[in-house]
């Protein structure tokens, strides 16, 4: 008989991005994107940060300020580090899973690099322009969103051993 509490695809790959998100080392908002393909295969994975090569201290985690004294110039967002980490790979009809909905910036490059389907979690900044924007590309372009009602409000991972 078969295990029936094994969690959903999409509890799965919507954890797979909460997880990545807990490599963000953004005070405010840890975002972790996770790219699946039609056959479900997961493809690329990202999370919001700094660049690569650079010092994570060599720029500001503020967000208020002077634009150039903020994070938002430098900061590269989770589904763009995602689609990059991709490395090329045809990403045409994939889904991206990311716990927040993607800023118009995100939008963009979701749709031109061929995904149909993003499943979110979070729309806490709904009422910016920058949300608006993306909703109305992602209609433009049709591309399906849709926000997940996850079963269970939490999957706990334990590094707990039997010895
Ligand atoms: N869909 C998104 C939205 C935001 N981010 C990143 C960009 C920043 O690091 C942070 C947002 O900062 P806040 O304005 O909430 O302090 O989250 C992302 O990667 N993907
Ligand atoms: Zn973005």
């Amino acid at each position: 008989m078969k295990r029936t509490d094994y969690i959903s695809w999409d509890e799965y790959f919507m954890g797979i991005s909460l997880l990545s998100g807990m490599r963000s080392k953004d005070p405010s908002t840890q975002v972790g994107a996770c790219i699946v393909d039609m056959d479900n295969r997961i493809v690329s994975i990202g999370y919001n940060g700094f660049l690569n090569g650079c010092s994570d201290e060599d720029f500001p985690w503020e967000r208020e300020g002077d634009f150039l004294n903020t994070k938002y110039p430098y900061v590269v967002h989770a589904e763009q580090n995602a689609i990059l980490n991709a490395r090329g790979k045809n990403l045409e009809g994939c889904s991206i899973y990311v716990n927040l909905f993607p800023c118009h910036d995100c939008a963009r490059n979701i749709i031109q690099s061929g995904i149909k389907k993003v499943y979110y979690l979070d729309d806490k900044y709904k009422d910016t322009d920058s949300t608006k924007a993306s909703k109305f590309m992602f209609e433009k372009a049709k591309v399906e969103c849709i926000r997940l009602k996850p079963r269970t409000e939490k999957i706990e991972i334990s590094f707990k051993t039997q010895d």
